[in-house]
């Protein structure tokens, strides 16, 4: 008789050891036309699979996670699309976490497919957390959080974002006085209240700019009770510093992944200076995150 499997170790302890061993930084793979030619690199699919792979290549086994743009191999159609799918795996097979940034939110049996495409067992573009948008309502994304908890996979929902103008739906008053950000992040805690018994980081994390400045504390959005990671990207090339990161997240700073793109994407093409400036930036933020 052959036993059952093992259920596969949740995303937020994975996140969790994996941000000790290397440092809470995630590093974006971000080929915008821009970067790619600065590699010296054509602005094609040719030139998209050589900077998307000399990033695996860097980032694989260096850092926490990798954070690859789903719209920067999306416009690209299916052959961008493929490339995607083919980082994710290599990624994966070089033990390296994966948060695919692809911002989904829509109906319940709509977010039910999006939950299949990218947290489902066999899921074609199958990363360990994607992010997702509950602007639709937090409700809604329940059958994607579901089956992330089912496969031990993640998911970082959008509450503060790193742009000035999410503050003109994030940071609105609901009708008991909360704000939308604020709720958002009360909806997570109770997602991660099991994960927080067992003394664990969550799986259902959040995303906060480290741009947002004082607008945590100013709409009570309570990250040390929400429990589960916080993505936080502007560090760098959006203009936050370490700084910021320190007073941003004042009390949350052992849940911070910090995520950088840009930053770190001008140290390419060659792949020794990528992965050396990811761990640079990485032991950085591992500083500014210390307690
Ligand atoms: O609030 C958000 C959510 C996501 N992003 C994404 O992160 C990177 C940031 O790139 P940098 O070069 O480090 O500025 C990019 O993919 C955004 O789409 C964000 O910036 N803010």
């Amino acid at each position: 008789m052959s036993a059952d499997p093992l259920p596969p170790l949740p995303f937020g302890a994975r996140l969790q050891a994996a941000m000790a061993e290397y440092g809470p930084l995630c590093a974006g793979i971000d080929p915008h036309r821009g970067l790619v030619e600065s590699w010296g690199l054509t602005y094609d699919l040719a030139g998209l699979e050589r900077f998307t792979m000399t990033c695996v290549e860097a980032f694989g086994g260096a850092v926490a996670a990798v954070k690859p743009q789903s719209a920067f191999f999306e416009v690209f159609g299916a052959k961008g699309v493929a490339l995607l799918e083919r980082a994710l795996t290599d990624l994966r097979d070089a033990g390296t976490l994966t948060v695919l940034d692809v911002k989904r939110g829509d109906i319940g049996t709509t977010a039910d497919a999006y939950g299949e495409a990218f947290l489902g067992t066999d899921a074609p573009a199958a990363a360990d957390a994607i992010t997702l948008s509950p602007y639709l309502g937090y409700g809604s994304l329940r059958p994607a959080i579901d089956l992330a908890h089912q496969t031990g996979r993640g998911v970082f929902v959008l509450a503060l974002t790193s742009n000035p103008e999410g503050a003109q739906v994030q940071h609105a008053r609901l009708a008991d006085g909360r704000s939308v950000a604020g709720a958002i992040a009360d909806d997570a805690a109770a997602d991660n209240a099991g994960a927080r018994s067992r003394g664990e980081l969550g799986s259902v994390g959040l995303v906060v700019g480290a741009t947002v400045g004082s607008a945590v504390a100013d709409l009570g959005v309570d990250l040390p009770a929400m429990g589960g990671p916080i993505l936080a990207p502007g560090l760098g090339a959006q203009g936050a510093t370490a700084a910021d990161v320190r007073s941003v997240f004042a009390g949350a700073l052992g849940q911070v992944l910090a995520s950088s793109s840009r930053d770190v994407l001008r140290a390419g093409p060659d792949v020794s200076s990528l992965r050396a400036r990811a761990r640079e930036v990485a032991t950085q933020v591992a500083d500014i995150t210390a307690a």
